[in-house]
């Protein structure tokens, strides 16, 4: 059992700009937990996919390539590597390329095996994703699904990334609802014992406000 032994864990997951890493970041520091953001792991493989010329639709190919990059990162390094900028990452080639890569099956489970590894040696985390609550940690201390409509999300995050052009934003989003959302491998959906906050209508202090009770209830002692 992956989940034996191991410390609090606040799994946070939810579709793009639904305020997963802005509330992650604020109860990391609130809870003394430390941060994981899981879809960086995909963004990379993708990333270097591209630049390798690697087609992303080949699994094969995309395993491998995720089998080199956890040796020459030596394991769960990858999942942390500050070698990877943030604007090449977010690049809208890697948007497209990330959909697919996240869809294979292989690549899941390494990705899934570091997030344990990695968590298992932290007394306390919050990770944030699209699977945490349901594949990764089923037994999560909290449970947390944050979700906006798709035009509000899309709107933060043009203000966000001061992208060009609101509807190509948006249509990557709608995209990536879909893709994440239909995949067979872990798709995208709330957990059954998930908090979930739609925040279309929320400040940010307003969900924090929900999380943060709801972490306390469940035992996680405050910081400050
Ligand atoms: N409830 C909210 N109201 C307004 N803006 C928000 C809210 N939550 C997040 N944001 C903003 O939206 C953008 C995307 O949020 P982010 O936390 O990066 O989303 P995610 O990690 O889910 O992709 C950020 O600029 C953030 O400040
Ligand atoms: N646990 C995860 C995290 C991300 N992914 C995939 C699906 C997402 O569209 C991409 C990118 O995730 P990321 O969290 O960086 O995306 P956003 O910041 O929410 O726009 O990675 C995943 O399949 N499983």
């Amino acid at each position: 059992m992956p989940e034996q032994g191991l410390g609090t864990v606040v799994a946070v997951d939810g579709p793009a700009a639904a305020g997963k890493t802005t509330t992650c970041l604020a109860l990391s520091k609130s809870f003394d937990l430390r941060y994981l953001e899981s879809g960086r792991t995909y963004r990379i493989i993708a990333f270097e996919a591209l630049q390798r010329d690697i087609p992303v639709e080949n699994a094969t190919k995309v395993t491998g390539l995720c089998d080199e990059l956890i040796t020459a990162s030596r394991s769960v390094s990858l999942l942390t590597s500050d070698r990877y900028a943030q604007d090449k990452l977010r690049a809208a080639r890697v948007n497209v390329a990330v959909s697919t890569v996240a869809k294979i099956a292989e690549v899941r489970q390494r990705v899934t095996s570091l997030i344990r590894l990695w968590a298992g040696a932290q007394p306390r985390c919050v990770i944030e994703g699209r699977d945490i609550g349901t594949t990764i940690f089923p037994a999560a201390t909290v449970k947390f699904y944050l979700t906006a409509k798709p035009e509000v999300r899309a709107m933060r995050r043009v203000r966000q990334e001061r992208a060009a052009s609101y509807e190509h934003v948006l249509d990557d989003v709608v995209r990536r609802d879909e893709a994440d959302m239909s995949r067979t491998t872990s798709p995208l959906v709330p957990a059954e014992d998930a908090i979930r906050i739609d925040t279309t209508e929320l400040t940010v202090e307003q969900v924090l406000r929900l999380m943060t009770s709801a972490c306390r209830d469940r035992g996680l002692e405050i910081n400050r």
